[in-house]
Order: structure tokens, then C-alpha cells, then sequence
């Protein structure tokens, strides 16, 4: 199969969807790469170490996207990237539809195969593509808040870990899955008392059992939220329902209830964010502030370490791309079902219901697509 890298354009993307060592392993398997010019600077490798490991450099974005049957990438296409892609086209990507109709209904038009590395999912309901980058993410997000509940950047003035003779400051963690879990290892780390709400007892109790003293649990509801976010320094979002919109956890009318100072890391803002006052940013200009409360909302946050990005990413997908390369996508798909639950647009059909949901399209079932699709 031919494959694609085209570097990354949206703000301070510094990933790149494959290595030069995953290059020589695609190789391997008599498949061509071709990398366009400088996709994988921004990560620490120069075109030569593409080349020596067997790739062919492209001097445009167009002539990667011309070239390709597969394109692999690390976020979804942005708007000057739509036209670029082809009928029947395989992208092996983040997409995250369920935020944004505009993207979903460009894919349905371009008629491509697009396979979202977030909704990959395995026979035990993890989501192996997702989870290297919740972990940079959720470690990033007490870094990041940290910062920001400087005064001078408009926060609290409150040092996470507090002094002998000065209490910790309070974070909340809305989410105890892969982000909620390392967000509140590194706060506890910093010496922070750390709550975590989650829905899900089982999890609640895994997560009592693992964390240090200064990590609660607690029921995520309304009831409970309302009262957290009043003593709360440092908030994190990290919820997910798999492909689906966010639900808001935090609404407009709770920002008031909150002290000044107090800094938002929605992370889940990838999947329309669970605080309704986030929108996403970027790592260029991260915050904006809405009733004293400072929102942090950028979408790919862990482009801003590439270095620990993109070996974390690629570790996690080539193995998929070398299946979906040897077989092609259709057979691939029947044969690991993986992989099957990462189709979300095929050739203009909406196949994971969760996106269906999100923008009220119509919804086929993938197993009945796949059984009806003759190529
Ligand atoms: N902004 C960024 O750069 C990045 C964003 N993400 C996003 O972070 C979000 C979280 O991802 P993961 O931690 O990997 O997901 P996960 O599936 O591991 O964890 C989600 C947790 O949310 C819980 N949950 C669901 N509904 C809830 C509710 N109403 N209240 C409290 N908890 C609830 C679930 O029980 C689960 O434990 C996703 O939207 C993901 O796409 C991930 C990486 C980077
Ligand atoms: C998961 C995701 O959105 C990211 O790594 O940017
Ligand atoms: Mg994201």
C-alpha cells in the first residue's frame, strides 16, 4: 500500500504520525511512505532519518494527499486540508466528530474512509489509541494549572503543594478514567489534596485502593459538584463517553459559585468539553476568563511535547497501520474488531452512532455496512 504522513498544521501540532523506526517497519512489510518535507522536525527528526529508514520525502501537503491510499495523522484534517482528500481515501487519525458538525459533514462530503484512532476500542472497552495521549494529557493538565493559578496569569496565587504552616490548595478531578487518574497522581505528587468524582463505583473503589492519602473519591453528581467547585482551586475535566458529545457537567450558572482565581483544565474539551463555558483554544493563546473563573481549553494539548508524543502515539498505533496496510481497510476491519469500532464516516455513511447522535444524522450499523460494501 502507498502511505502518507503529511506534517501537521493545526496551532503548535509538533506530532507526526510515524517515526523513522516505524517507517522501517512498514518497509518491512513492502509497503511505500512517503513523508512530506519537515513533517517530523517539530518531534526531533530531520528528512534524513526518513529517508535512511526508507521513506520518499514530498515537497507539499498536495502531493502527499495525491499520492496516498492511506493517509496517517495525528488530529483531524482542518478546513484548508478538506479538499485535499480523496474518494475512498483511508485516514487513520484523530477526528473527535462528535465536536465539531462542520468536520463531520466535510468528511461525509469527501467521501473518504475515516477511521478515528479515539474510538478504537478493545474487548475490555479501553481504547488503546486514545490512552497514550490521555496520560500525556492528563499529566500535562496539572502542569499547565499549576501555572496558571499564578496571580500574574490571573489564577488564585495558590501553590499547589502549599508550606509547613500553609495548607494545600484543592483540585478536582471530574473523571477518574486514564486523564482523571494521571492528573491526580501528579497533583497528589505535588502535594495538593485531590478529590475525584466519577460515575462508575467500581472505579471509585480501584482508584481508592491505588491513590496516595491525600486522593478521595467521591460520587460524581450534581449535588456533590456544586459543592466541590466552591472550595476548589484547580478543576479537571476528563470525562469521556467513547465517540459521544461530553456532558456538561459544569454549567454557566456554577462560575458563580466559584472563587475568583479558580483555573478550568477541560480536557475532555476534544469531545465538546464537560464545563458548557469552554471552547477550545490553543496552545498560542490557552486561556480566556469568564467570570473570574480562568478556562484552559486547548484541544491537543499534548502537541506542546512532542518529544514524549509522538513516540507515546506511534508506539500505540503502528501496529494497527501495518494491519490496515497488509489487509486493507475493509478486511482488516472484519478480521480485528478493534479496529472495526474506529470507523466512524465510510464513504459518506455515518457508522458510529455516538457521532450520529451528536449532529442528528442518519445512522448504519457498521457490521451492516461492511456486509453490504463491495470494496
Ligand atoms: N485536550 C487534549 O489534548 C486531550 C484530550 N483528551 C480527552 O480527555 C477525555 C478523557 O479521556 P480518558 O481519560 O482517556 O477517558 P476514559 O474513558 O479513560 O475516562 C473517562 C471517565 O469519565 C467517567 N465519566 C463518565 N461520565 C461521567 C460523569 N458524568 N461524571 C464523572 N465521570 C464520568 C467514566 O466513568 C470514565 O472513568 C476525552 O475526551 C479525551 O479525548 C485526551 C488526550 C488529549
Ligand atoms: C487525543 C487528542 O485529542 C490529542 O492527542 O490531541
Ligand atoms: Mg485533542
Amino acid at each position: 500500500m502507498i502511505i502518507g504522513v503529511p506534517k501537521e498544521i493545526k496551532n503548535n501540532e509538533n506530532r507526526v504520525a510515524l517515526t523513522p523506526a516505524g517507517v522501517a517497519e512498514i518497509k518491512k512489510h513492502g509497503h511505500t511512505v512517503y513523508m512530506q518535507a519537515n513533517a517530523g522536525t517539530g518531534s526531533g527528526f530531520s528528512d534524513a532519518d526518513y529517508t535512511s529508514a526508507g521513506a520518499t520525502i514530498l515537497p507539499t501537503i498536495e502531493a502527499v494527499y495525491e499520492t496516498a491510499e492511506m493517509i496517517i495523522k495525528v488530529k483531524e484534517p482542518i478546513a484548508q486540508e478538506y479538499n485535499l482528500i480523496r474518494e475512498d481515501q483511508l485516514l487513520f487519525t484523530y477526528f473527535h466528530f462528535a465536536s465539531s458538525e462542520e468536520l463531520t459533514h466535510a468528511m461525509i462530503a469527501r467521501k473518504a474512509v475515516c477511521l478515528a484512532y479515539e474510538t478504537v476500542e478493545k474487548a475490555d472497552r479501553s481504547l488503546p489509541l486514545l490512552i497514550p495521549m490521555s496520560e500525556v494529557a492528563g499529566r500535562m493538565s496539572i502542569q499547565e494549572g499549576a501555572h496558571y493559578l499564578e496571580k500574574p496569569l490571573k489564577g488564585r496565587g495558590i501553590l499547589l503543594g502549599g508550606v509547613p504552616g500553609v495548607p494545600p490548595a484543592r483540585v478536582l478531578v471530574l473523571g477518574g478514567g486514564v486523564v482523571g487518574t494521571q492528573a491526580a497522581k501528579m497533583a497528589a505528587g505535588l502535594g495538593a489534596h485531590v478529590t475525584i468524582m466519577d460515575v462508575s463505583l467500581a472505579r471509585l473503589r480501584y482508584l481508592d485502593d491505588i491513590m496516595p492519602p491525600n486522593v478521595d473519591t467521591m460520587m460524581s453528581n450534581e449535588y456533590n459538584i456544586r459543592e466541590r467547585i466552591k472550595v476548589s482551586d484547580l478543576i479537571i475535566g476528563a470525562v469521556l463517553i467513547p465517540g459521544a458529545k461530553a456532558p456538561h457537567l459544569i454549567t454557566r450558572d456554577m462560575l458563580k459559585i466559584m472563587r475568583p482565581g479558580t483555573v478550568l483544565v477541560d480536557v475532555a474539551v476534544d469531545q465538546g468539553g464537560c464545563i458548557e463555558t469552554c471552547k477550545p483554544t490553543t496552545h498560542e493563546n490557552p486561556t480566556f476568563i469568564i467570570d473570574d473563573v480562568v478556562h484552559y481549553c486547548v484541544a491537543n494539548m499534548p502537541g506542546a511535547v512532542p518529544y514524549t508524543s509522538t513516540l507515546a502515539l506511534t508506539n500505540a498505533t503502528l501496529p494497527y497501520a501495518i494491519q490496515l496496510a497488509n489487509k486493507g481497510w475493509k478486511k482488516a476491519c472484519q478480521e480485528n474488531r478493534d479496529l472495526l469500532s474506529g470507523l466512524n464516516v465510510v464513504k459518506g455513511e455515518v457508522v458510529y452512532k455516538g457521532v450520529a447522535d451528536a449532529w442528528g444524522l442518519s445512522y448504519t450499523n457498521v457490521d451492516d455496512y461492511l456486509e453490504m460494501a463491495t470494496v
